[in-house]
């Protein structure tokens, strides 16, 4: 049975960047990506702008929603604190066989807990199951047509404080407009558009900060 694109990128790390080692991680599967086979992690130009947001925030509890094969889970939780954690979700039972792999060669399996399931399952459970008060930090990478329903359901389920801050990937491509009209409208966020371009390609796209103003 041939191998999957995800698994070829796993292999690839795993035979090229160093084990214990994130940054040549990230460095070896943004080489993979820009020049074998294209995939969707958040990648090197847009990774930057997820670095400068995290070490703005430095959360003790971040969330991410889409952890595909682990590589913005690897990038976040290289620059997290001690005692810092970041929970990642993943529906996708072959893509979290893959990122649970990444992020262990990465060396940071103890900062990362990776949620098997669909996000509108997780959330709900994330206060009394996983022992979660409020999120510092939420990063938005999954289908784009879940990030409003997500984000609302992150207010219901009480997990926001004054001061959290949502990241959403991919603004212009593939776009997300319905969650850009939510979040822009809505007067309990502050956001703030970071142009750049879509992860390896010269296409433009954009993240969005949104702090929840309580
Ligand atoms: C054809 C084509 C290809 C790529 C692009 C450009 C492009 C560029 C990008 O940066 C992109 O992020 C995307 C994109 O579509 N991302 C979707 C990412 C999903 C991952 O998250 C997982 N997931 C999806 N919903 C859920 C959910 N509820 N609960 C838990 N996991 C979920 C999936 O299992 C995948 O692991 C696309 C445009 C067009
Ligand atoms: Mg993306």
């Amino acid at each position: 049975m041939n191998q999957s694109k995800e698994q070829r990128i796993l292999n690839f790390v795993l035979q090229n960047a160093v084990r214990g080692d994130p940054c040549s991680v990230l460095d070896t599967i943004d080489k993979y990506c820009s020049q074998k086979e294209w995939a969707m992690n958040v990648g090197d130009e847009k990774g930057l702008i997820l670095d400068k947001t995290v070490e703005e925030v430095n959360p003790s509890v971040a969330l991410e929603l889409g952890t595909y094969c682990g590589y913005s889970a690897v990038r976040i939780a290289r620059l997290l604190k001690a005692g810092a954690y970041l929970l990642t979700v993943e529906f996708n039972p072959e893509f979290a066989a893959i990122a649970k792999q990444m992020i262990e060669f990465a060396g940071v399996q103890d900062k990362v807990k990776l949620l098997e399931g669909p996000s509108e399952e997780i959330i709900p459970q994330l206060k009394k199951k996983y022992e979660v008060d409020t999120l510092d930090f939420v990063f938005l990478d999954h289908w784009k047509d879940r990030y409003t329903p997500d984000t609302i359901l992150l207010q219901e389920c009480n997990l926001l404080r004054k001061g959290s801050v949502l990241l959403a990937d991919n603004i212009i491509f593939p776009g997300a407009p319905e969650f850009l009209n939510y979040i822009r409208n809505n007067p309990h966020f502050q956001c703030t558009n970071y142009p750049s371009h879509l992860e390896y390609m010269k296409v433009g796209d954009a993240m969005e900060k949104a702090v929840f103003l309580g």
